[in-house]
């Protein structure tokens, strides 16, 4: 055993841009200085986004470090009224420091943006050996320079200039320690600073290169007046658009009494190629968002819908044929840029959009235009609904390869269950409902086309130490079997899954003890019965909200919202989110769902079964640890252990979710 001291001084609390060095995986990519340099050029972006700046130019210099220039109003260099530091030291030395933080008031710099955190450059000056920045702003030019996030030459005026002129210009010497490699991502700066130009039509961007070897110096620069469709065009470079690129541009007005706030919106770019890979990119107040999120799903609804009614509307339907929103979408190429005052992304490299309410937004808002132009457009409009046709074909074809049975021929479907129209696994979903309540709001929340309800009204029984042949003695039991389509078994059998019905079942029970009982009655009856089942990834845990928090809408600069969260500690983090918003406590009001049934349908659909704003885990052996797992369901669930299982739930209870 080491002998290492463990006492109160073991605890070390990180100060300032410590916590920075100290895990710099928490705060940016660390394969190269890219990111850091992202920050940067992401604040000029916001500067122009907000059309206070229509130039950014970026310079790589031959000892590696890089500068970013705009026009923007320049960082404030006075003092800041509480700190009593300089502004721009200030935030370039301090976490959560920022300009952008008061949108929802109505009061702040920035109406939107992609900077949201107050973090990123903070975290570009700790990770640098050297970083100057130089501000233009109101007939002077002042300068500062840090060193490893420190203050090496404190703020200073250095010259005068013109009284219109202003901006900010920032180099940074990026510190080759913290990352895998100190070169930057030539390819990714040049992919950042193209899409820039294209999202702020008219502002000029330019990246400037030194000469290396043989090469001269390079400049580019990019400029799209016409914004997105060039870009798209651009992109699609070699392939062959079935259909013109259309691009439309919509926005929720200042009058608008919708629950957006005005100058939310999208502009995009959208068109069909016949074959080949299809290009799509999605921005978030000019933030790339490569993993995509609400926003592509927003997008998705609305074209699904629009090319829906038209096909409707010109009958070009063939006779059992049914079109779903993949065949619509598949074959599209698009660029959607999307403007939302309050973005939720996951994590500080912003990857992935994840506010429930932009898909709504960004369906809301291009429906129209879409309808419109394909109303314009009779002839584009067939050809995208005969494709769409011929995907929904090929996949019909491809699904009665690995149709699922309907029924065994030996057990009829039971009577309550409500079966979706799918037939494909790689779609279709059970959700296994606690009570007839529930059961009858999430058949209105269904997407019926791929999912499907089973009410489970009595008791499910503690079936672990019960023997298969009299599993089906319980009604509950026997109505799951026959629906998932498949005969319990145990670990060591060979199993036929042959039968399956569906490729998702999941678990949807209330957020409380009761709820959870029954998750862990239904999961003895996978664990012990259809072990295949979870070790082939197709059992799921519905993860339903326990609060919900209404804010008030306050006049048109905060629409009202509704916030989930799924235990305290979610609500905790809301809470403060709120606070640092500045909105008062008087402005919202927490409510506790006591049960799914209290929850109405569009409540349900939004939290818990809509694919793309639902929180749904799937349920995972850990590798290797089969027989523990076994054990701790022993103690669980096996008779006679009633005392052993006491002592293993106070010690241990509050770590079972882990297992999941
Ligand atoms: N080029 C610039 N022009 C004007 N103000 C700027 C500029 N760069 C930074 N700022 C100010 O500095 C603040 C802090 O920037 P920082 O990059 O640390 O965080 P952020 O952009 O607010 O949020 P995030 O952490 O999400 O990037 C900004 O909110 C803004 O007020």
């Amino acid at each position: 055993m080491s002998q290492a001291q463990y006492n109160e001084s073991s605890v070390t609390v990180l100060k300032g841009l410590e916590p920075v060095k100290e895990r710099p995986g928490m705060y940016t990519r660390t394969d190269s200085p890219t990111h850091i340099i992202q920050e940067v050029i992401d604040n000029a972006a916001d500067e122009a986004l907000g059309g206070f700046a229509d130039h950014i130019d970026v310079t790589i210099h031959t000892d590696g470090s890089v500068s970013v220039a705009d026009n923007g109003r320049g960082i404030p260099v006075g003092l800041h009224p509480l700190e009593q530091v300089p502004v721009v030291e200030l935030v370039f030395t301090q976490l959560h420091a920022g300009g952008k933080f008061n949108k929802k008031s109505g009061n702040g710099a920035y109406a939107f943006s992609g900077g949201l955190h107050g973090v990123g450059v903070s975290v570009t000056n700790a990770l640098s050996t050297r970083l100057e920045v130089t501000v233009k702003r109101e007939g002077k030019i002042h300068r500062i320079v840090f060193a490893g996030g420190d203050v090496l030459e404190p703020l200073a005026e250095i010259g005068k200039c013109a009284q219109k002129d202003s901006g900010t210009e920032v180099r940074v010497w990026p510190d080759g320690r913290y990352f895998e490699s100190p070169h930057h991502q030539l390819p990714e700066l040049e992919r950042l600073l193209r899409a820039k130009a294209v999202l702020l039509p008219g502002v000029r961007v330019h990246l400037s290169r030194p000469a290396k070897g043989e090469e001269a110096p390079q400049t580019q620069s990019w400029h799209y007046p016409h914004g997105l469709k060039s870009y798209l065009l651009n992109l699609l470079e070699n392939a062959q658009e079935a259909v013109p690129v259309f691009a439309a541009e919509s926005h929720i007005g200042a009058d608008s009494d919708s629950d957006f706030s005005p100058g939310e919106g999208v502009s995009f770019a959208l068109t069909w190629l016949e074959e080949g890979s299809v290009a799509s990119e999605s921005y978030v107040n000019l933030i790339p968002t490569p993993l995509g999120g609400t926003h592509e799903a927003g997008l998705k609804q609305a074209v699904f819908n629009a090319v829906s009614n038209f096909i409707n509307h010109h009958n070009l339907l063939p006779r059992g044929v049914k079109v779903q929103s993949d065949d619509v979408f598949n074959r599209v190429a698009f660029v959607l840029s999307t403007r939302v005052l309050d973005p939720q992304f996951q994590g500080q490299t912003k990857d992935k959009l994840t506010n429930r309410d932009a898909l709504k937004l960004v369906a809301a808002v291009s429906g129209d235009p879409i309808e419109l132009w394909l109303n314009q457009n009779v002839d584009a409009g067939k050809k995208i609904a005969d494709l769409a046709i011929k995907q929904a074909q090929a996949r019909m074809r491809s699904v009665k390869k690995i149709e699922k049975k309907k029924g065994s021929g030996v057990a009829v479907l039971p009577g309550k269950l409500t079966d979706c129209e799918s037939e494909d696994l790689r779609e279709n979903e059970l959700f296994l409902v606690e009570g007839d309540s529930a059961g009858g709001s999430a058949k209105l929340a269904r997407d019926k086309a791929t999912q499907a309800i089973l009410p489970l009204r009595g008791k499910v029984l503690n079936s672990f130490e019960t023997h298969r042949d009299q599993l089906f003695g319980n009604n509950e039991i026997h109505d799951i079997a026959v629906a998932i389509g498949v005969d319990p078994h145990g670990s060591g059998d060979t199993v036929d899954l042959s039968g399956l019905r569906y490729g998702k079942i999941a678990i949807l029970s209330d957020a409380d003890v009761d709820g959870a009982h029954i998750q862990v009655l239904l999961l003895t009856l996978f664990f012990k019965h259809f072990p295949q089942l979870i070790a082939r990834g197709h059992i799921y845990v519905a993860q339903p909200p326990l609060f919900r928090v209404d804010v008030n809408a306050q006049g048109k600069s905060k629409p009202a919202r509704k916030l989930y969260a799924l235990d305290q500690q979610e609500l905790d983090g809301i809470l403060e989110r709120l606070q640092t918003e500045g909105v008062r406590d008087s402005a919202y009001a927490i409510s506790r769902f006591k049960g799914l049934g209290e929850m109405n349908p569009d409540q349900l659909k939004d939290t818990t079964m809509h694919p793309d704003t639902r929180r749904l885990l799937q349920v995972r052996i850990p590798a290797g640890g089969g027989e523990n797992t076994e054990h701790i369901f022993v103690k669980l669930m096996g008779k006679g252990e009633a005392a052993s299982r006491r002592a293993w739930m106070e010690a241990e209870g509050d770590k079972v979710e882990a297992d999941i």
